[in-house]
């Protein structure tokens, strides 16, 4: 049986416009206009309205690895509750185990290099992020608008790269199908050349959270 913090991709099929990635490494999905341009405007607002420098887990001594700005949205607003909704109506996970979802804002030169949403069992901070609720099961992330350049999203292990663009929705899972932490999903949110780019990433996991 799946755990209630996972989906599969025979479920996110079912919803129109959703595409996988065809790649024996990593399951991968997209979907265009999964948001509509306006409850994407009013996520950006939430975004504007309380962002704070962003941080990572296992500090690694590159004070410029993750330079955007990020907040965890308020889940009584009402645009947050709305793409709650969607997220459930696609994915069916149990939003008991979903974190808050957060949202990112990035200028000129903010990036997120290489990295994996998972924890690494062996690092420093694991206990810390992962004894209650368990390790990050599926990444759901949504691109809020359009950025005039620079700011895709690049998985260098399977060699593909996805533009930024307004309620554009990408989710993968962070396991292979045998279980094990699957490390090509390493990503790279890469540097924005021109414009502002703002993202929600709603991650989930083994265990409910909190
Ligand atoms: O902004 C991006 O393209 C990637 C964001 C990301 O990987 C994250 O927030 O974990
Ligand atoms: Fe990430």
């Amino acid at each position: 049986m799946t755990n209630p913090g996972e989906t599969t991709s025979t479920t996110l099929l079912q919803w129109p416009g959703v595409r996988q990635l065809p790649s024996a490494r990593i399951t991968l999905l997209t979907c265009p206009h999964f948001l509509p341009e306006d409850l994407c405007a009013e996520l950006i607002g939430l975004i504007d309205k309380d962002r704070r420098p962003s941080t990572i887990a296992d500090a690694n001594g590159d004070d410029y690895f993750r330079t955007s700005e990020t907040c965890d949205l308020d889940a009584s607003e009402p645009a947050v509750r709305d793409l709650e909704a969607r997220l459930f109506a696609l994915n069916g996970i149990d939003p008991a185990h979903g974190e808050p979802v957060q949202g990112q804002r990035y200028e000129v030169g903010q990036e997120f290099k290489n990295h994996t949403d998972y924890f690494e069992p062996q690092g420093a901070d694991f206990h810390k992020f992962c004894s209650v609720a368990g390790n990050r099961t599926w990444t759901f992330m949504i691109y809020l608008n359009d950025v005039e350049a620079g700011g895709a999203t690049r998985f260098k292990v399977v060699g593909k790269t996805f533009q930024p663009e307004a309620g554009k929705l990408l989710c993968w899972d962070n396991h292979r199908i045998d279980g094990s932490l699957n490390a090509a999903t390493l990503h790279h949110g890469m540097k924005v050349r021109k414009g502002v780019k703002y993202v929600i990433t709603k991650w989930y996991r083994e265990r409910p959270w909190g």
